[in-house]
C-alpha cells in the first residue's frame, strides 16, 4: 500500500481557511512568518544554550574509597584510555615509584627473615592473617548491617574516619642478622633443622650485607618522592590536619552536610582552585602541605648522588653486571642517578633472596604474602633493576604510590577524534571531566567532605575481605568499606550522586580462595555458601546494594562491577560503561535527553 496516497490527517491544521480573500492570505502569511521567526529565535537562544552547557558544565567525579582500595589505580585506567599523551610523558617518572617499590618489598622480606630469627611471633608483622571477623548483626529494621565485634574501633559518628592513634608503617630497619639479642645459636625454630638453619644463616647474612645499601636507596627516594613515597600512616603533617586546624576538621555526621562545614571548605576549595587551576595534569593542593604528583615525579627523576653507598663486590662496583647494565646511558645520567645503578648492582642479589627456598619457606610460615602486597615487582626484577629500565603501561598500573590530599586530573572527551561519542549527542559533543582522587588513610578522609559537593558521580573502589587497614591492623577492610560506604551513601551533600561500586581485586580474591582462604572465618554471615569467587561477589554485591538502598536519601542510580583495575585490558570496557552511565545520568539531569 502506497503511503503517499494517505491523506496527512494534519495537513487540515495548515491548510489555509476556505474562501480565503487575498487581503486576508497577506496577513495570514505575516503572521505566519513572525511567528516563524520567533520559533527559530527560540531554537537558536536553546541551542546556544545547550552548547554554553556543553562548553561549561564539567563533570565531576569523586573516586572515594580506603587506603589501597584501588582508587589512583582506576584512575590510572581512565588516564591510560582518555589521555595517553599525558601518561606517555609521565611514564619514565614512574621508575622511580617502581624502585622503590621493589626496595620494599626486599625489605619486607629480609624483616620477615630476620624476626624469624629474632624468635618473633608470627602475626606481628603485618601481613599475618588472624582473621577478624565481620559480623552482620541485624538492623531495626531486620536488615543486616556491619557490626564490630571489637566495639569503639571504628568510631564513624564521629568522622568518615576520625584520626586515630596509628600504627606507623615504618621504613625498614637494616640490623645485622646476627646483632639482635636472639638465642646463642642462631635457630629458625620449629620445623627448621639445624642443617637448613645454618644454610639459612649463611644465605641471609651474604644478603643482608649485600642489599644494606638498599636502605640508602629507600631514604633517597622517598626524599625525591615526597610524603607520598612513605606509607607512614601515623603523621598528622601528611593527613592535612596541620592545615585545616583541628577546629575546622569536618565532621561527618550530621554536620557533613553544615553549612559551616561546607562553606569553609568551598573557601578553602575555590581559594586553592585559583591557585592551582585545573588542567593537563596532576594537581595536589599545596596549601595542604603536599606537592604536585606531577612535581614529585619529576622531581624523582632528577639526580641525589649516593656516593659511598653503593656496594663494592671484590673489588669492583660492576661486578655482576652485565655489558648492557654497564653501558653508560645515552643522557649520560648513569652517573647521577645512583638508585638505578645500585638496584642494578643488587639485582642478583634481590634475585638470589627472592628464589631462596629457605626464605620462601620462612615467608609461608609467617605467613607474609609479598606478593599480594601493594606495588608487588619482584618477580620483574631482571627486567627492572637494570641500568635502562623504562616502565611499561602495566608496571606505571601495578606501580604503589599512596595519594596524600586531594588530586585534580582533567579529562576531556570528544566526539569523534577522542574515541568517545555518546548517542543521540552528536559529533560536536564535548565533555570536560574532573577526576578527583583522594588519599584513603583514615588520617585524612576527613578533607574529602569539601569535594562532595557538585559532584556527578562517585566510584568506590571495595578490595579484599580478610586484610587489615595498614593504617589500623585492628580494623578489616571489608568492615572498615561498609561503615564507609553507608555513610557516603547517606550523605546528603551526595544525594543525587551516581554511585558507581568495583569490588575490585577479584584477581587476588579468586587467588586467595584458590589457595583455601574460607570467606565464612572472616565473614560468618557467609555461612555455607559455597567458597567460590562468583558466589562470595553475589555475597558482597547484595550486602553492599543493601546498604545503598536502606542509606540513600533520594532514588538515585547505581551500578555495581567486580573488577580487576590492574587489568588494564579487563577494565577497559568497564571504563567505558561506567563513562557512558556517567554522562547518560549527567545529561538527565541536564534535561538534555
Ligand atoms: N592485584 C591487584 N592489585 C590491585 C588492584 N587494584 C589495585 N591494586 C594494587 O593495590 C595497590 C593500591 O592501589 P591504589 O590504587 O594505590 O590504592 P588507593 O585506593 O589509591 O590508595 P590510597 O592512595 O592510599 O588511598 C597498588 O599497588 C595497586 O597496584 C587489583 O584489582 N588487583
Ligand atoms: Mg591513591
Amino acid at each position: 500500500m502506497g503511503t503517499t496516497d494517505t491523506p496527512d490527517p494534519f495537513a487540515i491544521f495548515h491548510a489555509p481557511p476556505p474562501n480565503e480573500t487575498a487581503g486576508e492570505r497577506v496577513a495570514r502569511e505575516e503572521r505566519e512568518a513572525a511567528a516563524r521567526k520567533v520559533s527559530d529565535r527560540i531554537d537558536e537562544e536553546l541551542k546556544q544554550e545547550k552548547a554554553r552547557l556543553k562548553r561549561q558544565k564539567v563533570i565531576r567525579v569523586l573516586l572515594l574509597g580506603q587506603s589501597e582500595s584501588g582508587k589512583s589505580t582506576t584512575l590510572k585506567n581512565f588516564r591510560y584510555q582518555y589521555a595517553r599523551a599525558e601518561w606517555n610523558a609521565e611514564r619514565s617518572a614512574w621508575r622511580a615509584v617502581i624502585q622503590l617499590n621493589v626496595v620494599r618489598s626486599v625489605m619486607s622480606v629480609l624483616d620477615a627473615v630476620q624476626a624469624q630469627l629474632d624468635g618473633v611471633h608470627a602475626g606481628v608483622e603485618d601481613g599475618a592473617p588472624t582473621p577478624t571477623v565481620l559480623t552482620f548483626s541485624g538492623g531495626p529494621d531486620g536488615s543486616e548491617t556491619p557490626s564490630s565485634p571489637r566495639a569503639g574501633h571504628i568510631s564513624m559518628a564521629s568522622g568518615l574516619g576520625s584520626p586515630t592513634v596509628q600504627t606507623a608503617h615504618r621504613t625498614s630497619s637494616f640490623k645485622h642478622p646476627l646483632a639482635s639479642p636472639g638465642p646463642m645459636t642462631p635457630t629458625f625454630g620449629k620445623g627448621f633443622t639445624t642443617h637448613q638453619s645454618e644454610a639459612l644463616l649463611q644465605t641471609y647474612t651474604t644478603l643482608h650485607d649485600r642489599l644494606e645499601c638498599l636502605h640508602a636507596v629507600e631514604l633517597e627516594l622517598m626524599r625525591r618522592l615526597g610524603e607520598g613515597g612513605t606509607e607512614d600512616y601515623g603523621s598528622e603533617s601528611g593527613s592535612l590536619l596541620g592545615v585545616l586546624g583541628k577546629d575546622d576538621e569536618v565532621q561527618s555526621d550530621a554536620a557533613d552536610d553544615e553549612p559551616r562545614g561546607r562553606d569553609m571548605n568551598m573557601q578553602g576549595r575555590n581559594a586553592s582552585r585559583s591557585r592551582t587551576p585545573v588542567g593537563g595534569g596532576s594537581r595536589v593542593r599545596r596549601e595542604w602541605g603536599v606537592h604536585y604528583l606531577h612535581e614529585a615525579l619529576v622531581r624523582s627523576a632528577s639526580s641525589r648522588s649516593l656516593k659511598g653507598k653503593a656496594p663494592v663486590r671484590n673489588g669492583s662496583a660492576n661486578n655482576g653486571r652485565s655489558s648492557q647494565d654497564t653501558a653508560p646511558r645515552a643522557s649520560g645520567d648513569e652517573e647521577e642517578d645512583e638508585p638505578t645503578r645500585i638496584l642494578a648492582d643488587c639485582r642478583e642479589a634481590m634475585q638470589s633472596l627472592w628464589a631462596d627456598e629457605g626464605v620462601r619457606a620462612v615467608l609461608k610460615r609467617r605467613k607474609v604474602r609479598v606478593e599480594e602486597r601493594a606495588g608487588f615487582f619482584l618477580d620483574d626484577l631482571a627486567r627492572i633493576a637494570t641500568l635502562d629500565y623504562t616502565p611499561s603501561d602495566a608496571d606505571v598500573v601495578r606501580a604503589r604510590l599512596r595519594t596524600l590530599g586531594v588530586q585534580e586530573y582533567k579529562l576531556q572527551f570528544n566526539a569523534p577524534t577522542g574515541g568517545f561519542a555518546f548517542g543521540g549527542i552528536g559529533s560536536d559533543f564535548q565533555q570536560d571531566w574532573i577526576l578527583y582522587d583522594v588519599g584513603g588513610s583514615r588520617t585524612i578522609r576527613h578533607a574529602w567532605v569539601p569535594y562532595f559537593d557538585n559532584i556527578q558521580a562517585i566510584i568506590f573502589p571495595v578490595s579484599c575481605f580478610d586484610e587489615r587497614l595498614t593504617e589500623d591492623q585492628k580494623v578489616n577492610r571489608l568492615e572498615d568499606s561498609f561503615l564507609l560506604f553507608r555513610k557516603i551513601c547517606a550523605s546528603k551533600l551526595l544525594a543525587r550522586a551516581t554511585i558507581i561500586l568495583f569490588l575490585n581485586k577479584c584477581d587476588l580474591l579468586k587467588r586467595k580462595l584458590r589457595a583455601g582462604v574460607k570467606v565464612r572465618e572472616y565473614l560468618p554471615s557467609f555461612g555455607d555458601r559455597k567458597n567460590e569467587p562468583a558466589v562470595v561477589v553475589k555475597y558482597l554485591r547484595e550486602k553492599f546494594r543493601e546498604v545503598l538502598k536502606e542509606n540513600s536519601p533520594e532514588q538515585r542510580s547505581s551500578y555495581f562491577y567486580a573488577t580487576s583495575v590492574v587489568d588494564t585490558s579487563a577494565t577497559a570496557n568497564t571504563i567505558t560503561a561506567v563513562k557512558d552511565s556517567i554522562v547518560q545520568n549527567y545529561l538527565k539531569r541536564a534535561d538534555f535527553l
